[in-house]
């Protein structure tokens, strides 16, 4: 088995700064060995770092325009990636993860991280915090809702990963509820991260 990875990351406005050290860290630590395509969404060509990347590695640049506010670049993301999975990465990769272009590898990643589907849990929260003060969406009128009582475990949406497929189904439906909040003139208080964690919660 000679698997395919596609990393997403978004790296928009002042975000690009951060490439170096994500890509850097990467090659040092990320999959090492395994095939790997960085899909980069940017709105800023220019700024992407030239990080000389190991064999069977590469950089696929895909332009985004910029937004205003950053939940709206947060969110874009969800939109931009199941876009571009349907369009290309499907074609390219067995493997799918989506990563905050804002994290830096420090220690092995190996491929025991590959498999069906896999989140990490919050740092900010698994150690110090009772489910109840998890920062679920508890507002009923968010699709990302999770009624006071429930909840078991709260992730990240900095690091996900899995089966290109399952990986596609779950960016599609943060990305649908996402935009029935807004037609509904609301939006989930911490975006998909809200509604990832209703995912992992129920399914
Ligand atoms: C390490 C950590 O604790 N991260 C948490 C924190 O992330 P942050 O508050 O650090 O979120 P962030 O501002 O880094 O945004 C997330 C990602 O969106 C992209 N981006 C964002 C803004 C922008 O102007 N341009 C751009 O490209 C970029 O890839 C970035 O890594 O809050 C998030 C809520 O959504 C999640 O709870 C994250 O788990
Ligand atoms: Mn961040």
């Amino acid at each position: 088995m000679n698997p395919r990875v596609a990393v997403v990351v978004l790296a928009v406005g002042k975000y690009t700064r951060f490439l170096k050290g994500f890509l850097e860290s990467g090659e040092k630590y990320f999959l090492v060995g395994l095939r790997v395509t960085y899909y980069i969404f940017t709105d800023n060509e220019q700024d992407v770092p030239n990080v000389t990347l190991s064999e069977g590695r590469k950089i696929t640049i895909l332009p985004v325009p910029s937004a205003k506010r950053w939940q709206d670049v947060v969110l874009s993301k969800m939109k931009w990636a199941t876009v571009t999975i349907d369009k290309q990465i499907r074609n390219e990769a067995d493997y799918l993860f989506m990563m905050d272009v804002d994290s830096v590898f420090h220690n092995r990643f190996g491929a025991e991280s590959l498999s069906q589907m896999s989140a990490v849990l919050h740092r900010a929260f698994y150690k110090t915090h009772q489910r109840d003060q998890f920062p679920y969406e508890r507002r009923p009128e968010s699709k990302a809702y999770i009624p006071a009582g429930e909840g078991d475990y709260y992730y990240t949406a900095a690091v996900w990963g899995g089966y290109l497929e399952d990986m596609y189904r779950l960016v599609k439906y943060c990305y649908e509820q996402s935009e029935e909040d807004a037609k509904n003139n609301i939006e989930a208080v911490w975006q998909e991260e809200s509604h990832l964690n209703k995912y992992f919660l129920y399914n």
